[in-house]
């Protein structure tokens, strides 16, 4: 703390931000077994092999050298993902623009409905514009082949999807996505955005929820 800082401290004109213990659990190097309300989350992914994949689709995306670039992320679950790549974007000197649409094919289950329900809309034009969708996850592949059919019907000049994490073998939509950070094993998972029954968004790696009797 400066001097400055706490001399303001001592005098009450500012709080003292709470001390953070080191021995707070490292949740997202953790190997397996992490515990959250008294469930246990197996790490798949940690918080480092999340930012590498995420540095790694900002210089693919800026190797493409996107002209009048909206970046559409995809809520809810991609807020997290939105919110490194698009800070991983400054960095490579891309400035998108940033718009939100909210998706919902789950609702609370685990298996989607089969039908994409457009929660919220962007406000831009997206006519003649490069857009890049970003979402968490591509499983069966209706909500982004909704959402990437949609801005070709509004005129966009180019569609580019990049999602964290991808389900081989599931696709129920026609749709690849450009930008794949991990391709994921068929199981449920929650973390980095990601929710099972809206829990679970917060975290900062991507688990898989164990089973009751998995240990
Ligand atoms: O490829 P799909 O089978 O369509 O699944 C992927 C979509 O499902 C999830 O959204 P969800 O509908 O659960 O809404 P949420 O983002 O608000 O959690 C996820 O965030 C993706 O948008
Ligand atoms: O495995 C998943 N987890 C969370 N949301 C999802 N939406 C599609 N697949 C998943």
């Amino acid at each position: 703390m400066s001097a400055l800082r706490e001399k303001m401290v001592s005098e009450g004109r500012v709080l003292a931000a709470p001390a953070v213990s080191d021995d707070r659990p490292r949740v997202g190097h953790a190997a397996a077994g992490v515990s959250m309300s008294g469930r246990k989350i197996d790490v798949l992914y940690s918080e480092d092999a999340i930012a590498g994949k995420v540095d790694w689709i900002a210089g693919e995306v800026a190797g493409r050298a996107p002209r009048r670039l909206l970046v559409i992320a995809i809520l809810k679950g991609s807020f997290m993902f939105a919110a490194d790549l698009l800070r991983a974007l400054h960095r490579r000197d891309l400035a998108p623009e940033v718009e939100f649409m909210m998706l919902s094919s789950y609702g609370t289950g685990t298996v989607s409905s089969g039908t994409v329900r457009v929660v919220r809309d962007i406000d831009t034009d997206v006519a003649g514009r490069d857009v890049l969708i970003i979402d968490d996850i591509l499983e069966s592949g209706r909500t982004l082949a909704f959402a990437r059919a949609l801005m070709i019907e509004r005129g966009a000049a180019r569609v580019d999807v990049a999602v964290l994490l991808e389900k081989p073998g599931k696709r129920k939509a026609e749709i690849e996505a450009d930008l794949v950070g991990f391709v994921c094993p068929d199981k449920f998972v929650v973390g980095y955005g990601m929710d099972a029954a809206h829990a679970y968004r917060e975290l900062p790696f991507v688990g898989v929820v164990r089973e009751d009797g998995d240990g």
